[in-house]
């Protein structure tokens, strides 16, 4: 049984979760406990007492502990990132990678541990200073999905410890073992109790019980859009700071001037690795007419080509769906699709060796925007295909979305990439790139009903973190 961290001790919780491997259901990886809304309490008052000692810390004491959590991440990337494919299903070139990305985000943060900087300005009044300072926020919340567990854990923790907040983390109880992972590493490096605490558990409980709790002053959550809404009520009615990262339905637009060489690979990324499992991921691609039937053979007959399997075999290019229930939501929509005149390619179950959650990628032809399966986020290697007359049209269609994560545009237009770059109603813009996978030190989020609260990831994370305040002082 994995504990809980609470209060700079291993603890039983008061049931546990199993976690399964997605590739192998009958596989058990291991148990986990799972805390009680009072475990979250004496969490939280630990925190509350730690916070004053880590504020007050060198900057050098918070640097040299997430340098030594990156250290031990790379140096484990292996064993962990194996661990993560087990129990999310990605590949392990992308499991492995994630792992490396959670380190890069501990030392990009140990850096700006030591580089925290207010302003000097000038009083309006004679023989006054102002000084604009920044300060720890609290004891923060940290509630993270699924689908990456150990890059999302890391790019709130890094952050947070780095700017002196003491922390509640809690990750998806469908996939605590990474967390659990992260979680002993940071222990093992020195943190001083009550600084950084692991509750695992359900978000109905844990999570509600981190959300409404008096002592935690600020709310970071990765996730689905209504839990996501539910938070920000919360949050307002607590007066918690906030910052929420929820779904995407990301558009990706294909110009007739396109490099097919550059559009077929990035969309195949984009809407189908990590088994579409990503709030980045390219859901609807929006193709001009005159390329549209050149680029659709081109994209079915590689997608037909895409190996599924167990994500250990280092062969397999799409891991399974994470868990039953993402897989019959995601079935659904295949058949909807359908249902409402697409020409569906591909997204049927599959059987491998091992009984698991396995699928084929999905296309969507002749898909309109209108359609269920064009607006609500699926979050399965699913990619309606939507054709449009000309890059006004494809534009509008980009932009017609509740969401506005990511986007992308493949063309060898200067004038229209440039021209999305700037009207795209969109967090990210990427112009011949894939909408997923993105870099770990500049800001990360989006626009509309895909994110809420200030930036996260990068030096924008400060901005979440901190809590600013003007001092003024008289000299006279
Ligand atoms: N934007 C993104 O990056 C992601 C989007 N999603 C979207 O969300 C859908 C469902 O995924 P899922 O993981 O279930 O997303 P959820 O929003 O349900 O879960 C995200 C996190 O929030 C927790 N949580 C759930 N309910 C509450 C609550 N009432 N109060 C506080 N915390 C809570 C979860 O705990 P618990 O683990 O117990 O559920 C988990 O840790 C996906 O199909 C996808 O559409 C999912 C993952 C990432
Ligand atoms: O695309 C990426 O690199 C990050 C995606 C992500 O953060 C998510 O799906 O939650």
């Amino acid at each position: 049984m994995k504990k809980n961290l609470i209060a700079g001790q291993w603890l039983d919780g008061v049931d546990a979760s199993e976690n399964r491997n997605p590739a192998n259901i009958s596989e058990v990886i291991g148990h986990y406990a799972r805390a009680s809304a009072e475990q979250v309490d004496v969490a939280a008052t630990a925190a509350r007492v730690a916070l004053p000692g880590w504020a007050n810390a060198s900057p050098q004491v918070r640097s040299d502990l997430l340098e030594a959590v990156a250290q031990q991440l790379l140096a484990r990337k292996d064993e962990i990132g194996t661990l993560l494919a087990l129990e999310e299903g990605k590949t392990l070139a992308e499991a492995i990678g994630e792992t490396v990305r959670a380190a890069q985000i501990f030392r990009f943060f140990a850096g700006e541990a030591i580089r925290v900087a207010g302003d000097a300005i000038a009083s309006v009044r004679p023989d006054v200073d102002v000084d604009v300072m920044r300060e720890p926020v609290g004891v923060v919340g940290l509630i993270t999905p699924w689908n990456f567990p150990i890059a999302i854990p890391a790019w709130k923790i890094a952050p947070a410890l780095a700017y002196g907040n003491t922390v509640l983390f809690k990750p998806a109880d469908l996939t605590p073992a990474s967390a659990h992972v992260l979680s002993e590493i940071i222990y093992d490096a020195g943190c001083p109790a009550g600084v950084f605490n692991l509750v695992m558990g359900q978000g109905s409980v844990v999570g509600n019980a981190i959300s409404t709790h008096p002592q935690v002053d600020a709310i970071s959550f990765t996730g689905s859009v209504p839990v996501g809404r539910g938070l920000a009520v919360t949050a307002a009615q607590h007066m918690k700071k906030v910052q929420l990262e929820m779904g995407g339905k990301n558009p990706m637009v294909v110009l007739d001037d396109a490099d097919l060489d550059i559009a077929v690979p990035a969309v195949l990324n984009g809407a189908f690795f990590s088994t579409g499992q990503r709030c980045t991921a390219s859901s609807r691609i929006i193709v001009q007419a005159g390329i549209h039937d050149a680029f659709v053979d081109r994209l079915s007959s590689e997608m037909k080509t895409l190996k599924v399997g167990n994500p250990l075999d280092t062969s397999v290019q799409i891991g399974p769906v994470v868990s039953e229930k993402q897989l019959l939501s995601n079935l659904d929509y295949v058949a909807i699709a359908g249902a409402e005149g697409a020409e569906v390619i591909g997204g049927e179950r599959l059987n491998r060796e091992t009984e698991g959650y396995f699928q084929a990628p999905a296309m969507f032809v002749n898909a309109t925007n209108e359609m269920r399966s064009s607006r609500e986020e699926i979050f399965g290697p699913c990619a309606s295909i939507i054709k449009v007359a000309d890059f006004d049209e494809a534009l509008s269609v980009a932009n017609d979305t509740e969401f506005g994560l990511s986007s992308g545009i493949c063309t060898s237009s200067l004038k229209y990439a440039r021209a999305f770059k700037h009207k795209s109603q969109a967090g990210m813009v990427m112009v011949n790139l894939p909408t997923a996978g993105v870099d770990y030190h500049v800001p990360f989020g989006g626009r509309k009903g895909s994110s809420h609260g200030s930036r996260e990831q990068g030096r924008y994370a400060v901005e979440f973190y901190t809590a600013v305040k003007t001092a003024y002082s008289f000299a006279g």
